[in-house]
């Protein structure tokens, strides 16, 4: 069927469970690591290394995305960029991705083509490709995306190795999502640097795989706030990590949303999350690769401080408490 010949107005429930899986499935180049699939029981890998990186994370309606204020396009790539920065936070490269779809059948199939040309125009920015997945009837538009990947030989970067000593680097953009999701909530639909920072977080994928091979001693990729997450690998290490913040300067881009919003800059960049940037750890003597700038330091200790100064207020995103 070309596209011209495709029925776009019709429904999901008109086009079917079946009719549909073969618009999202059509067409689609398969990367080297796919032996097979999408199309029987299961897709066939390979491994290349013999171990396979594997993470899940979903998305809700409602809850990570609003369809007034996000297009499906934007909800596809999200969904495929959240699930690339963890694979990027592990030092892996991605081999292949697997998507639950629930939407209900009031939905139109153009609806859900954009949805999938989203997740498929993030996946090849990244190099890999939808293996397989599932659809289902739901009321509420879910997408849970599941993301393998390979270490290429490497080990895996995990939440526990930051050591006393070692400097806290950042990849990325941190407090964008946050200042383009308070300019949504205020009915506003600009700037575009924020609003769609919000909508299609920008991980730096390549920049997960140079900290593993610089030396990285512990990685993580920020979704619920700086603070929040480092709170994480600090715990995992069993270390204090300091977060500078005359590293850490706030874009000027932000300076100016925040003061039209009357809106603290400080607080998008140290507890925004869904930047989906990477925060690693490397030895104190080591030179940063490409793309990383140092924001801290680990420190003998527990818990997370801005400037030595004890972090105690419970930030950044928990489900159920928002
Ligand atoms: N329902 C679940 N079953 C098993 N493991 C889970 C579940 N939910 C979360 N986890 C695991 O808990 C850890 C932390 O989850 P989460 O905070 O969502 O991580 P991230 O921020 O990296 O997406 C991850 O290793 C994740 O795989
Ligand atoms: C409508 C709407 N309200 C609030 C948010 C903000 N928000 C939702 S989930 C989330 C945190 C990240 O999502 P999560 O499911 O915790 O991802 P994970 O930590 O598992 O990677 C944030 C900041 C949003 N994206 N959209
Ligand atoms: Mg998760
Ligand atoms: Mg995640
Ligand atoms: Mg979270």
């Amino acid at each position: 069927m070309t596209p011209e010949e495709r029925p776009d107005t019709r429904t999901v429930s008109q086009v079917g469970e079946f009719g549909l899986i073969r618009r999202v499935t059509e067409h689609r180049n398969q990367p080297s690591s796919t032996l097979l699939g999408p199309g029987d029981d299961a897709a066939v890998l390979t491994a290349p290394d013999g171990r396979v990186v594997a993470t899940t994370d979903v998305l809700v309606q409602d809850v990570h995305f609003r369809l007034d204020w996000s297009g499906p396009r934007h909800v596809g790539r999200k969904a495929v960029a959240v699930n690339l920065s963890d694979i990027a936070a592990m030092g892996a490269v991605p081999t292949g991705l697997l998507v639950g779809l629930g939407c209900s059948g009031e939905v139109t199939a153009e609806f859900v083509d954009e949805l999938a040309a989203g997740m498929w125009e993030e996946a090849r920015r990244a190099g890999t490709a939808l293996i397989g997945g599932d659809m289902v009837t739901s009321n509420q538009l879910t997408v849970s995306v599941t993301a393998l990947g390979d270490l290429r030989g490497g080990k895996p970067v995990t939440r526990e190795g930051a050591r006393q000593g070692d400097v806290v680097a950042l990849a990325g953009g941190l407090g964008w999502s946050a200042a383009g999701l308070a300019v949504l909530a205020r009915g506003f639909r600009s700037p575009l640097s924020v609003v769609g920072a919000h909508r299609v977080p920008q991980p730096p994928y390549e920049a997960g795989p140079a900290a593993a091979v610089a030396g990285a001693t512990s990685m993580i990729d920020i979704s619920d706030g700086l603070l929040a997450d480092m709170a994480h690998v600090a715990d995992a290490s069993g270390v204090s990590v300091d977060i500078r913040t005359d590293q850490l300067e706030v874009p000027q881009r932000l300076l100016e949303v925040a003061s039209a919003l009357g809106a603290d800059p400080g607080d998008w960049v140290l507890n925004g999350g869904e930047d989906q940037a990477l925060v690693a750890t490397f030895p104190g003597d080591r030179e940063l690769p490409d793309g990383w700038r140092p924001i801290g330091r680990v420190r003998q200790g527990r818990g997370v401080t801005v400037d030595g100064v004890e972090h105690t207020e419970r930030a950044g995103w928990q489900h159920w408490r928002h």
